[in-house]
Order: structure tokens, then sequence, then C-alpha cells
């Protein structure tokens, strides 16, 4: 298990370029299963769940080819469906929640495929109802193995359809995308996840010859085709690290610049740290956000008490409300945080409570920050990681804070941020890996 220790107090400076998206990455690299021809991705992440991803379909089979330090290329001709029968691929699949997305793409092209119950982020229940339900429509058959823990899928015979999803899951909606495809006939998906990751995972598909429709909408058109082949695709910025640097960038009272960040795809995301009194310019695709000792949260029209609450895209993100609260703890005024998908994400408020910071937890869905507006800064102490953003949103309220904090267990932070405390330290934080 590996620490952070963190001098806190700096104010930081200068320019950053966000890693590309992981959310993303996840979803694209699955997808390179989908045809025998190579498929090229620039702006890869490198952080841990991608990079195990990436293994894992290269013990799937496929050639995996790094061209750069950024990009690579897949080629899934071969693909080893054996290798699913073994305890080394149960042992990958559950280490990570993005391999769930490999189940759409191999129904698709093989017409069977297993797997078990995938892993990520403790964060509450993380069911997968809508992946199941979504290709059992599109014709696919489970059967469920208590004894190994495995689902046995066939989809063989998968024929497109009308469905109406039980939620707008992100990666619920990428699986059946993928599975759809190359089924027969015309898929209707309609509460579809809209997210960017899904955006730019039907670009991805149709310039590989798929043929999808309604992109960006909640209800997306697939008429499948026979066989997709080889593209060149390029990530877009990660949204939720932009959204961290921002709400770092604040609490720490730096200025700093976030380069290339994609400002058109970053949806309500500037507008929400905008609602914290937080100054951020756009510089063409650039993100100033000057120094500012401090923000003020702004109240709702009518003068009650703000709330940021997550919301299915375009709504909010889950994956920043915990780098907002954070970010809270040192504005003038007071917000309720309102984390309706995941019941267990916001009980890190613990660490920063003890850190200094006024915060009631409501219940495990909400709680209210009430802002400390600088008059006392945080206090560094031992802390543990307990999810990858709140691992985040601890390593920001380290960074403000005086004195020393550790941060153990911050192979959580490593499976979404790529060498971020390189990344700080050259804007002159002090973070040491022990
Ligand atoms: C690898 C990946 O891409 N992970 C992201 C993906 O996870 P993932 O795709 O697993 O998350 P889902 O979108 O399926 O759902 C996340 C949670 O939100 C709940 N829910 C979802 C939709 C909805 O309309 N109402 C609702 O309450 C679900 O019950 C679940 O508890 O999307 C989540 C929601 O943006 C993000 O936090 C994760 O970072
Ligand atoms: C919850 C997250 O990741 P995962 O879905 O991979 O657990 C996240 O990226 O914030």
């Amino acid at each position: 298990m590996a620490s952070f220790e963190i001098i806190g107090g700096t104010r930081l400076q200068g320019e950053i370029v966000p890693q590309g998206a992981k959310n993303e990455a996840l979803q694209i690299i699955c997808a390179v299963l989908l045809t025998p021809e190579p498929v090229t991705i620039h702006n890869i992440p490198d952080i841990r769940d991608v990079n195990k991803l990436i293994e894992l379909i290269g013990h799937l089979g496929a050639k995996v080819e790094k061209l750069s330090a950024d990009s690579y290329r897949f080629e899934a001709k071969d693909v080893d469906l054996a290798y699913m029968e073994s305890p080394e691929f149960a042992k990958e699949a559950t280490a990570l929640r993005g391999s769930i997305m490999i189940l759409g793409p191999l129904l698709a092209r093989f017409g069977q495929a297993r797997i078990p119950k995938p892993g990520g982020d403790k964060i509450g229940r993380r069911r997968l109802d809508t992946h199941f339900l979504g290709l059992e429509k599109l014709g696919a058959k489970f059967n469920y193995n208590s004894k190994d823990g495995f689902f046995y899928i066939d989809g063989s015979h998968l024929q497109g359809t009308y469905m109406l999803l039980d939620e707008a899951s992100v990666t619920g909606t990428a699986n059946i995308l993928m599975a759809a495809v190359l089924a027969k006939g015309t898929t209707t998906i309609y509460n579809a996840a809209c997210e960017p990751y899904i955006q730019q995972l039907c670009k991805m598909l149709n310039s590989m010859g798929a043929k999808i429709s309604g992109i960006g909408s909640n209800l997306l058109t697939i008429e499948g085709v026979e066989a997709l082949g080889g593209t060149e695709h390029r990530m877009l910025p990660d949204m939720i690290e932009i959204g961290s640097f921002i709400g770092l960038a604040a609490m720490t009272g730096s200025e700093i610049t976030i380069k290339n960040a994609a400002v058109k795809e970053l949806g309500i995301i500037p507008e929400i740290f905008g609602r914290m009194g937080i100054k951020i310019e756009i510089k063409g695709d650039d993100i100033f956000i000057p120094q500012q000792y401090k923000y003020e949260l702004e109240t709702f029209i009518d003068g009650s008490t703000l709330t940021i609450a997550d919301a299915p895209w375009p709504g909010f993100t889950p994956d920043l409300l915990s780098i907002v609260l954070v970010t809270a703890t040192q504005a003038k005024g007071t917000v309720l945080i309102h984390q309706k998908m995941f019941e267990s994400r916001l009980f890190f408020v613990d660490k920063l409570i003890d850190m200094g910071a006024q915060i009631i937890l409501c219940d495990p869905h909400r709680a209210t920050v009430i802002g400390l507006d600088r008059r006392v800064p945080l206090r560094g102490i031992r802390m543990t990681s307990p999810d990858i953003r709140a691992g985040v949103a601890l390593l920001i309220a380290a960074l403000s804070a005086e004195g020393t904090s550790i941060i153990d267990n911050v192979e959580q932070i490593d499976r979404g941020y790529q060498y971020i405390d390189q990344r700080l330290n050259a804007l002159g934080a002090k973070i040491r890996r022990l």
C-alpha cells in the first residue's frame, strides 16, 4: 500500500495538461474487440484501471502495440475465448468496473461471453441490471453459476429491438450499444446515457462502419451492420480531472492554467464552480483560474441555500461532487451537497471534519458544508483514501492545510489520475510518495 506525504499550505502556479478521459478509455478500449482490423487510439491515460484493461484485452488475444506514451494500436484478429475459462481472467475482470464492457463486443462478434461480477469503487451498491436487461432485450441469455460466481451468456441470435432503459446507466448504455451495432435489424435505446464518454464511443463506432444516430441525446437508434472495420480515435481530455484542478486551484489559492481542456465538452461543470464563486476565464481552449484568496457561494435566486446535486448528463456528474464538497470548506457561505446516485460516497467527510472543516453529514446522501471563509486553514492529519474521487478531494484538502498530512491507500487515486504527485509537484506542490 503506497502513501503520499503532503506538506500543505503552498500556493501552486503554472500550466497543467489534463490526461485523456479514464471513463472514455474504458469504453473505447473494449470496443476494439468488435473488429479484427487495427484500431489506433490516442491520448490514452497511463493509469491503473486503463492499464489493467489493456492487459486484459491483450490476454484475450488482441495484439497490443504501444506506439508512444499515450497511443496504442490494437488488433483483435484472434480472440481466445477459452481465456475466459481461466482463473487469471476471473481475477483481472473483477479488478475493475470497466471490464464489464467487454461483454457487449464479445456477444456481438462471437455470440458468447462469460464474466464474473466486476469490481470498481466501493461507493455504494452498483447494480448491473441495466446492462443485463438491455442485453436480454437483444436476445442474450444469461445463466449465473453460484459455484464459480460467473455469468455465462449466450448471444448467438442478437436481434435489434426497442428498449427503455430502467436508468440512464453510463457503462450499461455503452455495453448495449456495442452489442447492438452488430445485431440484426434496428435497435432503439430510450433513456440512454449521453455523457461525452458515450458520445465519443458512438462517433468511434460510426467511423468503424456502425450506423448510430441520436448521438448526444437520450434516444439512440442503431441500425445493425454485418461487420465493423478499423479506425483511429482520439480520447477527450478527462473532464473529472479538469474539475479536480479547478477545485484544487480555488482551495489552495493558486493560479493555474488548464491547457487544451475541450471546453465545449464540459457541459455544466464550469458553471457549477462559478456558482461557488470561483472565477474561471476561458482563453481559447484553455481554462485560466486566477489566484483567488476568497470565493463566495451563491444562493438560489430566492435567497435559499445553494444545493449542488448530481444527475445524469447533461446534469452535474457525481464524480465531481467530492471535489465540490472539499472546495466548499474554505468558501464563504453554505452549500448542501446532495449525492443522489451513490450511497457511500460522502462518508469521507469525517476526515475533513478531523482536519477542521465544518460539515454536517445529514444522511448518507447529503452533507451541508459551512464554509470557513479562510478564517482558519484545515490541519494536516493522517488519513486513508476510500475511493478515487474522495482520495483526490483529500489530497486537495491536504495541499491547502497547515502542516503535514499522510494519505494512505493512494492506489485508489492512481486508478484514475496519471502521475498526480509528479504533475502537481511541477506546479510547486510538496507531495512525496512513500
Ligand atoms: C467506468 C465508468 O464509466 N464509471 C462511471 C459510470 O459508472 P456506471 O456506469 O457503473 O454507473 P451507472 O451510470 O450505471 O450508475 C451509477 C449509479 O447511479 C445510479 N443512477 C444512475 C442513473 C440514473 O438515472 N439514476 C441513478 O440513480 C445507479 O443506480 C448507480 O448507483 O457512471 C457513473 C455515473 O455517472 C460514474 O460515477 C462512474 O465514474
Ligand atoms: C466511480 C468511478 O470509477 P469506477 O466506475 O471505475 O469505479 C469514478 O471514476 O469516479
